[in-house]
């Protein structure tokens, strides 16, 4: 594991380690998501079977569960799995997609909150439903709200849970309860292109397998995020080439290039 904490740093580890990342993700963001880890260099799996979930588990170095369009199944072998990872202590997230849409997707959310994840990644409509277990926020599995708005409410789930919590959107922020960062930069286009957050909650597990910081390593996946976001801003201007540009600039981005461009503030305690 890492002591540094440099976004650098933790690409290169995960460029010289290609750590294994299970997801546990949704039918719209399989595609996105395993391309995302194997452009920074991880090897992707995506498996969900209630029979299998237990053993990829075991060889990952990290696992991502994203509820995006669970059934009761797939919800049942999300949590074999999540227990796993705690057992094993195994880093794990949670992408609570659209929680504040259905009853369903919340209870799922909720259960999964139980089981203690690594870090829980969210727009901020997922998070704001999440901390107040109430449905009515967001549409769909997109955020109506700014992460400003849900600041306060990321730091009382996270003190209450003791979990890492990070809300993206324009500006991204994460917090322990204690501790808390911002992540400035990406690109509106982001918003037009399906999939990106759950990629980002994908690659956010790279990051974990390989820094132990959990909120360092999250910084540090939002970082590399938004300077990708930014790149393939510069060379396409409609989504569909955003996209293909996307995964370019994750692909080449270069490790001392992540340290110079990532705007990750630190903030003081309480913040
Ligand atoms: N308006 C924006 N400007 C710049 N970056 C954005 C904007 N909205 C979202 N992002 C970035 O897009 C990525 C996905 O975040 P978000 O849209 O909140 O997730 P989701 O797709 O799960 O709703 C994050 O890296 C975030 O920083
Ligand atoms: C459109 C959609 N519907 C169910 S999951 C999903 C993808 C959501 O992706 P993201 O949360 O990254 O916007
Ligand atoms: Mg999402």
């Amino acid at each position: 594991m890492l002591t540094d904490p440099s976004p650098g740093r933790s690409l290169d580890a995960i460029r010289q380690r290609g750590p294994l990342v299970h997801n546990i993700t949704n039918l719209v963001a399989m595609d996105l998501a395993a391309n995302a880890l194997l452009a920074i260099g991880a090897s992707p799996v995506m498996a969900h079977a209630q029979e299998e979930v237990e053993d990829f588990v075991s060889l990952a170095g990290a696992l991502a569960i994203n509820i995006g369009t669970f059934t009761p199944e797939w919800q049942d072998a999300a949590v074999s799995a999540a227990v796993q990872a705690l057992g094993n202590e195994t880093p794990w997230i949670l992408d609570p997609v659209g929680c504040g849409a259905t009853r369903f997707r919340m209870d799922n959310a909720m259960r999964l909150l139980k089981i203690r994840p690594s870090l829980v990644r969210g727009n901020a409509s997922e998070i704001a439903a999440l901390a107040n277990n109430a449905l009515g926020t967001g549409k769909g599995v997109e955020a109506t709200m700014s992460v400003a708005d849900v600041e306060a409410e990321a730091s009382r789930l996270a003190s209450e849970t003791g979990l890492v919590v990070a809300v993206t959107g324009e500006e991204d922020f994460v917090t322990d309860g204690q501790r808390a960062l911002r992540v400035a930069g990406g690109h509106t286009l982001m918003t037009r292109v399906t999939a990106v957050g759950c990629a980002l909650t994908a690659i956010t597990a790279a990051f974990m397998a390989v820094e132990e910081d959990v909120l360092a390593a999250t910084g540090h996946a939002l970082a590399c995020m938004a300077v990708a976001g930014e790149t393939a801003g510069k060379a396409a201007d409609a989504p569909g080439s955003f996209r293909v540009e996307l995964l370019n600039a994750l692909y080449r981005m270069h490790p001392g290039e992540l340290d110079e461009r990532a705007a990750i503030q630190w903030l003081e305690a309480d913040a």
